[in-house]
């Protein structure tokens, strides 16, 4: 099935005293797919995540949304809302007061529109809309698991409780794209994978386009159908979280999402790579006969083999226990490599390894390296 591009962003650029911080960005975001723009701090993810929401103009390029152009548009007039790290809600207003301030100041115009009703007199007009908003905001509530609590004060919710009527707050609009910009970071570790599973949830059940922004690999990992990996102010790369996984496009993705080992290689020829003085069949990539690469292997892709049985073979540097598995440092002629195994081991011990050829991911070598 075709998707429906609701979101472009064509060549868009953002300077903050003459600094670039988002550099000639293209980005098609698809209806109701849940993107993350991931990367590490300062990026320029935020700014990116602020321009489609209308809080920041871009310097240059434009922002398409379902095919026009809003580059010069304010945020109330875009199909959009978001949700900030600090919830910004009014301590002075109960939750049911919060979650549905937003309808009650807009006008009666825009509320026969939303509510698709009938021209009736005002009088009328205005007691429909009273209930119709109420139902509104308790269906919100309701989404986001805080039925029962539309009396509460603000004050007297927890983090992960403001967080959702934060939520509920943007979702009563019912907006078509939702900006959330690290919705969880304040959140501790249990509640906040508690709140990502829901939130993917929430995001089908609404059929609404999410636009994530987080510096959480597992957390992007968990949650999106596409993620946009950003290093200053440019996407690296951008797919779902299984092909950024398995097929990092250089180091940097590599290292920032998962742990990996990126060894020194040759690519000898098609399917035959050579690496710790080892030949390896590999599948699938195709560079020059004898140019140098660098190979991928993520530690859970070693398979920990007898000696004899061993493509590689090294000694144990060290071992931690990490619940499920072990994680090992081996040492393989003077390359320490991290491997995850059930296998129990001592330091010192010898260790024979092998790897699947489809478990070999193969970049090219970057001109600083
Ligand atoms: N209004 C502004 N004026 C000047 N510089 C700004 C402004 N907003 C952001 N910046 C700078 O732009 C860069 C990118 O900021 P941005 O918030 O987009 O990054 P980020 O990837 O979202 O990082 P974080 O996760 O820390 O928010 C930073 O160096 C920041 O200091």
């Amino acid at each position: 099935m075709e998707q429906k591009v609701i979101i472009e962003l064509l060549n868009v650029t953002k300077q903050f005293d003459e600094e670039i911080i988002v550099d000639n960005l293209n980005l098609k975001i698809y209806e109701n797919e849940f993107l993350t723009l991931l990367g590490p701090s300062g990026c320029g993810k935020t700014t990116t995540l602020r321009m489609i929401g209308g809080f920041e103009e871009a310097n240059n390029g434009q922002i398409i949304i379902e095919g026009k152009d809003f580059s010069d548009l304010p945020p109330y007039a875009r199909p959009i809302n978001t949700v900030f790290q600090k919830y910004a809600l009014f301590p002075h207003l109960n939750v049911i007061e919060n979650v549905s301030f937003g309808l009650r100041n807009r006008s009666i115009e825009y509320l026969t529109k939303f509510y698709g009703l009938e021209e009736t007199s005002k009088k009328e007009l205005k007691k429909t809309l009273n209930e119709l908003i109420q139902k509104s905001a308790l269906e919100a509530l309701e989404l986001v698991n805080l039925k029962g609590y539309e009396n509460r004060k603000i004050n007297h919710l927890s983090g992960g409780q403001q967080q959702r009527v934060a939520l509920a707050r943007a979702i009563v609009n019912k907006p078509k794209i939702l900006l959330l910009d690290e919705p969880l970071a304040a959140l501790d570790l249990k509640l906040r994978q508690k709140m990502q599973y829901e939130l993917k949830e929430m995001q089908k059940k609404l059929g609404m386009t999410f636009i994530f922004v987080t510096h959480d690999q597992e957390e992007a990992m968990t949650m999106s159908d596409r993620i946009a990996v950003m290093d200053k102010g440019v996407i690296v790369q951008l797919g779902t979280p299984k092909s950024i996984y398995n097929e990092p496009v250089n180091r940097y993705v590599a290292t920032f999402i998962g742990e990996s080992n990126i060894i020194p290689a040759k690519y000898l020829k098609k399917d035959l790579v050579r690496f710790l003085n080892v030949d390896f069949e590999c599948m699938g990539y195709t560079f020059k006969n004898n140019e140098k690469v660098n190979v991928v292997i993520r530690p859970e892709d070693f398979d920990v083999v007898d000696l004899d049985k061993a493509k590689l073979t090294g000694t144990v540097l060290s071992t931690m226990f990490k619940g499920v598995h072990n994680e090992l440092i081996v040492e393989v002629k003077d390359v320490k490599l991290k491997v995850n195994t059930y296998e129990n081991y001592v330091v010192g011990e010898p260790i024979g390894l092998k790897v699947d050829p489809y478990e070999i991911h193969i970049m090219k070598v970057e001109t600083n390296e």
